[in-house]
Parts: C-alpha cells; structure tokens; sequence
C-alpha cells in the first residue's frame, strides 16, 4: 500500500511583516480596486488550507497585493505559481518573493486584471485531465476583490460551462473569500432566506462548501461587513443541461419578483399578451405548482422548468429574445414583426 505523501514544506528566508511590506512601500489600500489585506498568518493559513493538498499543483492567486497568502501557498510547495494583480505597486513585492524561493517554485507574476487574464495559457500541458476524472492538480484561490467577485464568479461559472480556460483542463477547484452575504447567497439551499439566482446558477455547475467566516476585524483596512470562505468543485455533470445564456435568463426572471409567485417572474419571459398563458404552460410542463415563491423552489425544479421553457422556445422561436426592458417588445405581434 502507497504511504500518503509527506507534506513538504518550503521556508521561506526572514521577510519583513506584511505590516512592514505595507509600511515600507507605502501600499496605501485603494478603494476602487477593493483591497483590504488581510493580516493575521493564522487565518490566512486556513484559507489555504480549505483549497487541500496543494502541494506539487499548479496554484493561480488572484490578487496577492503585498502577498501574505502568497507566502502561505509557497510554504505548501506547489509546483507553480501564477500570481494575477491589477495593481502595479504590488508587483515588485511580489518579484521579492518569487526571488526568495526560486529554486523551489517557479512563479509567475501576470501584471493585469483578471477579468482579462485567461491564466489557463501558464497552466503545462501534463496537468491537463478529463472532465470525468478527480479534479486537476490545479488549485485557483483568492482573497478576491469585493468589487469584482459577483461578476468574476459568473464569468468563471459560464466557462466552467463551455469547459473553457481553466476548465479546459478538467474539473479545477477554486478557494474564494466574498462577502460573508454573497457566500451564504451562493451556498443557500432551497427555503433558505438567501437563496437567489446566484444559490441556483453555483450549485447548477459546482459543490458549493461554504468552509468558515473571517471577522470584518482581520483586514487592514477594516471592511463594513464579514468575509466568508468558499470552495467550489465543478460537477461532472450540471443539473440543468442546456447552455448558460438560457440558464441565467430563465433563472433571472423567475427571481425578479422575490416577494411574488415565481410564476410571475416567469410571465416576464415572454410578451405582455401571451406571458400568462405561456407561463402557466411552462409551469404545467414542468409540473410545478404555480402558487411557490423562488425561494421554495429546488434545482431540480429549476430544470424542469427550464426546459419546458426551452421547449416553448422550440416551437415559437420569436419568444427567444424577447426581453421585456426593452420598450419595443409590449406584445407578440411586435415581437413578430
Ligand atoms: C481584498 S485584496 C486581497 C489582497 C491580499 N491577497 C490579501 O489577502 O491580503 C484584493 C486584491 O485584488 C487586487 N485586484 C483588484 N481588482 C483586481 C483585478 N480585476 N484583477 C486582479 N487583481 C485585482 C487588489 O489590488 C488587491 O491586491
């Protein structure tokens, strides 16, 4: 029998406090980039430590800023590094620390914004796995900006649907702070308060573990709310098979009107003189009952009901794009025109 691997762990030379770092560059915090650092090494270890064995995997951090979960993930020996900072004023910091352990681990630090950055073209090739296969040896982790989480985690769910950028590799996991709101939001399960289109969308294409929460009081400057820390494993296989764009409108709608029937959310996907007739067919086709709120609904209903949208959509074509913020689209007829 194998014996488990023996956790390697890399020691860094002495480096200045990330208190120092901050002090001694003055790495003033920006507001617009979202960045509050987080100082305590117990608790940035324990970020780490949720994204599991990560030793000899490729890692991408996004957003090291002065690096102190940086130093974390290169303590635990990854193969490779891949450092992701919008903010220049970070980068030479960063560079120290690729420097200090050069020997051991080969960095890479990408100066630019990682709504723009696809990370998978520093990914080698043999860490590639089938989508059916555990997870890649890659591990995506970050204390992520708040600015920018919501968007990110959406762009990154609809790639993880396509099996695009890292998710051309297999099934790569992500370790993510966000706000201690939008974690429980991606996390709740059906008849939870916060449950909404994000709770759907996650859970459609991942296992959502909401891991612990970081007091306000840890970062530097202090935030107004708490963090929470998540991972998300994307699943073989997701529970509404049918592309993202239809997903996310479908969802979208039948969450618009929270304190309403969901079905009048759903009334909204089609136009003003035909929505209530098709939206009780779709819910008819889906056998759901059309007197539950959103919230009440499962994953599962939630596919049902977007394929009977789907299948509406088959037979009139003309309901596909039909949007209904848009003024010109009041009616069928105009619809058609
Ligand atoms: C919440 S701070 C976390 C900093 C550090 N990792 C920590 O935990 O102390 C967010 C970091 O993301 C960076 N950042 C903000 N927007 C970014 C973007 N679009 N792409 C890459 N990095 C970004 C900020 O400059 C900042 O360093």
């Amino acid at each position: 029998m194998a014996l488990p691997k023996k956790a390697l762990q890399i020691r860094l030379p002495p480096l200045p406090s990330i208190k120092d770092v901050i002090r001694l560059y003055k790495l003033r915090a920006l507001k617009e980039l979202s960045q509050n650092f987080l100082m305590e090494p117990r608790l940035i270890d324990k970020i780490v430590r949720a994204a599991g064995h990560i030793q000899d995997n490729v890692v991408c951090e996004v957003g090291p800023g002065p690096g102190g979960i940086t130093r974390s993930i290169i303590q635990q020996a990854p193969r490779k590094l891949i450092l992701v900072e919008k903010d220049k004023r970070f980068i030479p910091t960063l560079e120290l620390l690729a420097d200090a352990c050069k020997d051991k681990v080969d960095v890479d630090i990408i100066s630019g914004d990682i709504l723009k950055t696809d990370v998978s073209h520093f990914f080698p090739a043999d860490v590639k796995r089938d989508w059916t296969d555990s997870p890649p040896p890659i591990n995506l982790i970050g204390n992520l900006p708040f600015s920018i989480s919501t968007i990110l985690i959406i762009r990154w769910l609809e790639l993880i649907s396509k099996q695009e950028g890292p998710w051309a590799f297999g099934r790569t996991r992500m370790t993510l702070t966000f706000q201690k709101e939008v974690a429980e939001r991606m996390a709740a399960p059906m008849l939870d308060k916060q449950r909404c289109r994000l709770s759907v969308m996650c859970q459609n294409w991942c296992k959502v573990n909401y891991k612990f929460d970081i007091s306000g009081k840890a970062f530097l400057p202090k935030p107004d709310v708490d963090v929470g820390v998540v991972t998300l494993t994307p699943l073989k296989e997701p529970i509404i098979k049918l592309p993202f764009k239809m997903v996310e409108k479908v969802l979208r709608q039948i969450f618009s009107m929270r304190q309403k029937y969901s079905i009048r959310g759903a009334q909204t996907l089609f136009p003003k003189d035909v929505c209530e007739e098709m939206a009780l067919r779709m819910y008819n086709m889906a056998e759901i009952d059309p007197v539950t709120k959103s919230f009440q609904l499962a994953n599962t209903e939630f596919s049902r009901l977007c394929h009977a949208y789907h299948e509406i959509i088959q037979k009139y074509p003309e309901f596909e794009h039909y949007d209904y913020r848009a003024p010109k689209n009041k009616s069928s007829e105009e619809a058609n025109m």
